[in-house]
């Protein structure tokens, strides 16, 4: 049995990986960390109110207190780096899912990884269809370096724009190298109207409505023709096989794995 600590356990992802874990025959729900909703049994969270798991408020007590083999983290952009490092000091092996993580905190946690040899995923996107979404995004921007990225989310998400825009740039820009895009004398009437630009130059445009989940199109241009690959992800269990796959993996790492495509892929 692989043991699990869930952290942002009483959140919109927290709750679907409790449930996913404790209906897992080869998991074991050991403990579940949030800092709201201290106390409660995590069971009721999902209408399953046998299950005697209690919230608690601090990472590193439930990790003494536990002795998981792994941490599934969705927090937030603040709290995540702080829990990972926590996690991989007590030679725990993070799954993290949370975005929104600075460049320098993710070195920062590959050298710690390393050094200590112990293994951590981290995957802007755990669902199987937006990591062949990226995929073929790379694929088509080969032949098609004209490219923008418009991501649609609920209105609740901290950042922005999402994790797994970022990535799609980056696979993208990793193809097309230096290319300039576009053209250059347009001028903004209402400032940000043409979206955010990535460091490389691609433009990402970020929607925010009640009623999304999660959802990209990644829109190509070209000589007289347009194509669009478009990810939608409808619900939460979406993530969830990505998440258990990613749990069972890292059993069997050291350092960090970036992406779900290199656990899928490789
Ligand atoms: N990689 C992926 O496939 C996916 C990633 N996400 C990311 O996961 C993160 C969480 O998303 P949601 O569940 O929608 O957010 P949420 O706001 O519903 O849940 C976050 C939870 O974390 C808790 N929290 C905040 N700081 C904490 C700390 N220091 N220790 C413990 N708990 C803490 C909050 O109280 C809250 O309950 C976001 O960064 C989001 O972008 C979301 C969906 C899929
Ligand atoms: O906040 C979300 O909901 C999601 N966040 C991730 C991201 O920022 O890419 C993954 C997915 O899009 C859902």
């Amino acid at each position: 049995m692989i043991k699990v600590v869930v952290s942002g356990a009483a959140g919109r992802m927290g709750r679907e990986v409790l449930k996913a874990v404790w209906q897992t025959e080869d998991l074991d729900l050991v403990g579940a960390v949030d800092i709201r909703a201290e106390g409660q049994d995590v069971g009721p969270l999902w209408g399953a109110p046998e299950v005697g798991v209690p919230l608690q408020a601090d990472l590193e007590a439930v990790l003494l207190e536990t002795r998981p083999d792994v941490m599934v983290d969705f927090t937030s952009p603040a709290a995540v780096a702080g829990n990972v490092k926590t996690a991989l000091r007590h030679r725990v092996r993070p799954v993290v899912g949370t975005t929104g993580m600075g460049a320098d905190e993710l070195e920062e946690i590959r050298s710690l990884a390393a050094d200590l040899k112990v293994g951590c995923v981290i995957a802007p996107n755990f669902a199987l269809g937006a990591v062949l979404m990226i995929r073929f995004a790379a694929e088509a921007a080969r032949y098609f370096p004209d490219v923008e990225i418009i991501e649609l989310h609920h209105d609740q998400k901290l950042d922005a724009p999402s994790g797994t825009a970022i990535k799609t740039a980056e696979a993208v820009l990793a193809v097309r190298g230096d290319y300039r895009q576009g053209f250059h004398g347009e001028e903004e009437k209402i400032p940000g109207v043409r979206g955010g630009r990535h460091a490389g130059g691609i433009r990402i445009h970020s929607v925010r409505l009640p009623g999304l989940v999660a959802h990209q199109e990644v829109i190509f241009g070209g000589l007289g023709q347009t194509l669009t690959i478009r990810h939608d992800s409808i619900s939460r269990d979406s993530f969830m096989p990505g998440v258990l796959l990613a749990v069972r993996r890292v059993m069997h790492l050291e350092g960090v794995v970036y992406g779900l495509e290199n656990l899928i892929f490789a």
